[in-house]
């Protein structure tokens, strides 16, 4: 377990360097896992894949399930079943496969009935089930926000879903270690919110490709665990793959008697070894970045991207300042789509609504800092006439604690939407949409093309900037409300919360008891893979001059809610290959004859796959026929996605990208030959060579199946999980009377611990 290593280490590489089970020549590592989250739009598949293969979750009691995408989020009073309460299909078949699941294989299951459903992102934290030191992962790219514990924590999509589910472990390579400090003084009415949109606008969503970001400095350290949580969660939209903060007393004090969290000894022995969790002094970072908390004011997007940020008192940015093309054009597209002019002033942007909630920023203090705001614009005031606002309390426990504060009192008072917790109009996969053209101020974190709603256009904001926005109904800069805030901030109570955490909330029935699973237990390994074998794929490839092509751009979130991995085809780029009006097909790229048939796409503009986890979007690009993607760069979840589906994302430089692109709209037909690692035209032009990870390539070629290579190390495993109990007991998942959870499948039990 923890070894003596000399060199200074960073956060990251003593959390890594404790969690590797087992480690190849190439330096790919099997992890261990300490906590899965898990939710109902990326799990269906995975649990499909462990019924058809016989498997069990290897680890129930390090297994935390919820559902919050799908959930409408009107009142739950009669509330009697998923099968009665959700109208969609699609969206309640998804929540009773997640009902039948958790029956299923035995895990801990917060459903609509339950005060602690929310959020993924929210309840893990709140129910100390996200710990300092530990590895974390969900099947949903904002699983960087639990880093704000001091963890390594990061999204995954479905494969890998199945896979920690079935072993506990992932096959990951260590990325760099990246550290942004931000030190100094924030100026007033500056917030988290306003920090991280800072750092994005300055490292761009590619900036943290790569790297888990380690976020150090004065302000950081200031930040209440909510707000570094806000901090986290956006690491993700600056391409990071993780980001984390060390933890420290505020950390601590946060954990402290949750549920979940260890008692007792157990405590004691975990505060110790959380205190060593600090980059060691002299401790080498690949990438530092500094930013001076004075330079930041409060901010909002303007565009389709996280770094499309302005400070408020600033304004649209016009295209013909930028003299990179492809830059021009991805501004001018944005600018398009938003409906906005050129060199107009942020403030003079009327609005239609007003999002307060999502995984960033729906907690307490979230809703108190906008609660300020509404006070501060007087007794009666009232959300604006042309807005409707509404706010969505990131768990049913937040809920409780807003109203024991009257923070629905106030909101309800001046208008406000107050409503049950779940993602809601942060992606729209529920009821909760934007109408085409409609306007809003979010809170949320992402602002692509049709995120809340197909034609929807999104300003990212802090809680307090869309509090002013809601009572001006435009785009407000909040440091006009920050004196009379300041007084009612002065008349607003507040409580710790702690109460509504207690045991007595929900009974919870007493564990089973399974038998704890050895290897020798564990299913053969040699379950036939699934994984298509990548050779050589040749034939019409598509050229698409774009940049940070996104997830949701590239399958739109009402698709997500399948079961199946199947059929996605004419899900691929929906909303650019039909009219979002007419649902006639438009003259994009994929429509038009010969690329209609493409089995390859060439793509010259950097970050392809941003965004969300969703493997769907993987499985869009099979079903219609596309194997490989050529561009500059990719988003890391997309590349691991891709290569779990037997696809293969090719890196090249940007010159090289842009002339196959020529190549590729003149007719010409590649081939990407992964044996040889090359690419071919069939203009008889030379080769391209590329080069892909030894592992992977070795996967891709023979087809194989990660989860039966890992089974091949279930004794590794077993021995790793002894030293784990011995070192980290607290690990071992606690239930909700302190008692510890046993280990092992449980396919029969009830749900709940
Ligand atoms: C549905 C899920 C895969 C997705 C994610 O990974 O982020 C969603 O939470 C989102 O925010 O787009
Ligand atoms: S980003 Fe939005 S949709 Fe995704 S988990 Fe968070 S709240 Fe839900």
């Amino acid at each position: 377990m923890p070894v003596a290593i000399a060199r200074p280490r960073t956060l990251y590489d003593k959390i890594w360097d404790d969690h590797v089970v087992d480690v190849k020549e190439d330096g790919l590592a099997l992890l261990y896992i300490d906590r899965h989250l898990v939710h109902e739009v990326t799990s269906p598949q995975a649990f499909e894949g462990l019924r058809n293969a016989g498997r069990s979750v290897r680890r129930p009691d390090c297994t935390l399930a919820t559902v919050d995408h799908n959930v409408p989020t009107v009142s739950r009073k009669n509330f009697a079943s998923v099968s009665t309460f959700i109208d969609e299909p699609d969206s309640r078949a998804q929540c009773q496969a997640l009902e039948e699941n958790v029956k299923e294989f035995g895990v801990t299951y917060f459903g609509m009935k339950d005060r602690r459903q929310g959020i993924v992102h929210i309840i893990g934290p709140e129910q100390g089930f996200t710990l300092p030191g530990i590895t974390c992962v969900c099947g949903d790219s904002h699983t960087s926000t639990h880093g704000a514990f001091g963890s390594l924590a990061f999204g995954i999509g479905t494969s890998e879903v199945e896979h920690v589910l079935a072993t506990q472990t992932l096959l990951q390579k260590k990325g760099k270690n990246m550290r942004i400090s931000v030190d100094g003084e924030l100026p007033e009415g500056v917030t988290s919110k306003d920090v991280i949109l800072h750092i994005i606008g300055v490292i761009g969503t590619a900036g943290g490709t790569g790297s888990v970001i380690e976020y150090a400095g004065s302000v950081f350290r200031g930040f209440s665990m909510e707000a570094r949580m806000s901090v986290c969660n956006m690491s993700i939209e600056a391409g990071a793959r993780a980001g984390m903060v060390a933890p420290d007393d505020v950390t601590f004090n946060y954990i402290r008697n949750r549920p979940l969290a260890p008692k007792g000894e157990a405590w004691d022995q975990a505060l110790a070894y959380w205190k060593t969790l600090h980059s060691d002094e002299g401790a080498q970072f690949d990438a530092e970045i500094n930013i001076r908390a004075e330079d930041i004011i409060p901010t909002v997007t303007w565009g389709t991207s996280p770094q499309d940020v302005a400070p408020i008192t600033g304004t649209v940015p016009d295209p013909a300042q930028f003299a990179d093309s492809v830059k021009r054009a991805s501004v001018e597209r944005s600018l398009k789509y938003m409906g906005l002019t050129p060199n107009i002033r942020l403030e003079d942007i009327t609005l239609d609504k007003v999002f307060i909630g999502s995984c960033t920023n729906s907690r307490i203090e979230d809703l108190r800092s906008a609660a300020r705001i509404v006070l501060a614009a007087g007794p009666d005031a009232k959300v604006a006439p042309n807005v409707q606002a509404m706010i969505v309390p990131g768990s049913g426990l937040i809920k409780q604690h807003a109203e024991a504060e009257g923070l629905d009192v106030i909101f309800k008072r001046a208008g406000f939407d107050w409503r049950e917790a779940g993602c809601s109009m942060c992606l729209g996969m529920n009821p909760d949409q934007l109408a085409p053209g409609e306007r809003c101020a979010s809170t949320s974190n992402r602002n692509f093309e049709g995120r809340q709603g197909a034609g929807g256009r999104t300003h990212l904001v802090s809680p307090a900037m869309a509090a002013a926005a809601a009572m001006t109904g435009k785009l407000t800069d909040v440091r006009k409300f920050l004196g009379a805030a300041a007084t009612a901030g002065t008349k607003m109570k507040t409580s710790s919360g702690f109460e509504f955490l207690t045991d007595a909330v929900l009974p919870s029935p007493a564990p089973e008891t399974p038998a704890p699973q050895s290897a020798a237990d564990m299913p053969p390994a040699e379950t036939p893979s699934s994984v298509q074998k990548f050779i050589v794929v040749s034939g019409i490839t598509a050229p698409l001059y774009m940049e940070n092509v996104d997830t949701d751009m590239i399958i739109p979130k009402q698709f997500l809610k399948t079961l199946k991995r199947t059929g996605l085809g004419n899900a691929l780029f929906h909303t650019l290959r039909r009219n979002p009006a007419t649902g006639e097909e438009t003259d994009f790229i994929l429509n038009r004859a010969p690329y209609s048939k493409a089995k390859i796409i060439v793509c010259t503009g950097e970050n392809f796959g941003c965004g969300s986890s969703r493997e769907h979007a993987l499985w869009s690009f099979n079903d219609f026929g596309v194997r490989t993607i050529i561009a500059p760069s990719f988003a890391e979840i997309f590349r691991s996605n891709a290569m779990q589906n037997g696809m293969l994302p090719v890196v090249l430089s940007k010159e090289e990208c842009k002339e196959l692109a020529e190549d590729a709209a003149a007719g010409v037909e590649l081939a990407v030959d992964l044996e040889k690692e090359e690419v071919r035209r069939s203009n008889g032009k030379p080769a391209i060579a590329f080069k892909a990870d030894p592992f992977r390539r070795h996967c891709l070629l023979n087809g194989l199946d990660d989860i039966a290579l890992t089974l091949q190390k279930a004794s590794a495993i077993e021995s790793f999980e002894e030293r784990r109990s011995a070192t980290w007991p607290w690990l071992d998942g606690f239930g909700y009377k302190g008692r510890k959870i046993s280990v092992g499948p449980a396919r029969t039990s009830k749900m709940d611990w």
